[in-house]
């Protein structure tokens, strides 16, 4: 594997999650794997799983580990091309790229959407830069259209805890009063898509997600229809795409509670965190039997192990 930025880097998908399965039950079993070899994290955003359980996950694979929170700790970079730099930018990325590229194996990078310019984010400048001229294997830790590592810890989490060969996932939009960019949303579906899952999506009129993601997902602006017979319920709240960055509706009527969970087949709700308690989904929900968020956020370890140990054998 030469990146990690989307589904697309992945040849065996069922093999993936079997190695992530296989890394839970043996989480030194590659400990050599990764000896000599180091990854820069660069975080252009706030994490806290996403940062600690890739860290921890390469730690796993004996790769030394060095974490940047880039616009804080290290200079502004600038990302377009022929410009003046007579800004806030001290930097190019043609340079800081090269340089981090010297001295690390691999390298992770967040950097979320920008929500003003749907066009600059969905063409990825960031990680497009990054490839350019890092020269070395880069991996997504959540870019402005996907969030892969996440995805591929939802797979693990749903093979996991499915009890049905084909289970009914619901993605449900959940109220948010900021704009959030559709990454996770993204990624959850291109995901769900080549899994044995009838996927449904549910959200208001106004926040259809791009079609290339959605693919075999049924679209349903029905929240109670939606919800019916589903096994599996992920919330996550997004902005609009066609409205681009807007936020169209805050309803509170779309938040998760185990009235609106009573309409599932006895179904399990997972989200990708951090999450607004009684905004997004009730208390009694998060602190009851149904909700697999812990158990979703722990095999975050273990699916970036499983795109590390990829990304290393190619190295
Ligand atoms: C893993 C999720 C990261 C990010 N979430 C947020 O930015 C939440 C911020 C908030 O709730 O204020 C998102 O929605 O993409
Ligand atoms: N789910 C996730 O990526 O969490 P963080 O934003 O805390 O890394």
């Amino acid at each position: 594997m030469n990146h990690f930025l989307s589904i697309n880097d992945v040849t065996d998908l069922n093999q993936l999650i079997s190695s992530g399965i296989a890394a839970k039950r043996n989480p030194f079993g590659d400990i050599e794997l990764g000896k000599n070899k180091t990854i820069g994290l660069l975080f252009f955003n706030s994490s806290l799983r996403t940062r600690i359980s890739t860290q921890k996950a390469a730690q796993n694979l004996g790769m030394n580990v060095i974490t940047m929170n880039v616009g804080q700790d290290g200079w502004g970079l600038e990302m377009e091309e022929g410009v003046i730099m007579n800004g806030d930018k001290a930097e190019h990325v043609k340079e800081a790229a090269a340089v981090i590229g010297s001295y690390c194996d691999v390298i992770g990078i967040r950097s979320f959407a920008g929500l003003q310019d749907r066009e600059k984010d969905y063409a990825e400048i960031v990680f497009r830069q990054f490839q350019k001229y890092a020269e070395v294997p880069i991996v997504n830790l959540e870019s402005a259209t996907r969030h892969p590592l996440q995805s591929l810890a939802d797979c693990i989490t749903i093979e996991e805890f499915k009890i049905k060969q084909r289970p009914k996932v619901v993605l449900t939009w959940l109220p948010h009063f900021k704009a959030l960019p559709q990454a996770v949303a993204n990624s959850f579906c291109e995901w769900m898509n080549p899994m044995d899952v009838e996927l449904v999506i549910t959200h208001p009129e106004g926040y259809d997600l791009a079609p290339e993601f959605v693919g075999k997902g049924q679209v349903i602006y029905d929240q109670n229809k939606a919800l019916e017979g589903a096994d599996f319920v992920y919330g996550k709240n997004w902005s609009s795409y066609e409205t681009y960055g807007q936020v169209l509706t805050d309803d509170p009527s779309w938040m998760i509670n185990e009235a609106k969970m009573a309409l599932t087949d006895n179904g399990k709700f997972m989200h990708c965190l951090p999450l607004r308690r009684n905004m997004k989904v009730a208390d009694e929900v998060l602190d009851g039997p149904r909700s697999l968020v812990i158990e979703q956020a722990a095999n975050r370890e273990w699916s970036a192990q499983a795109a590390l140990k990829e990304i290393l054998l190619g190295l």
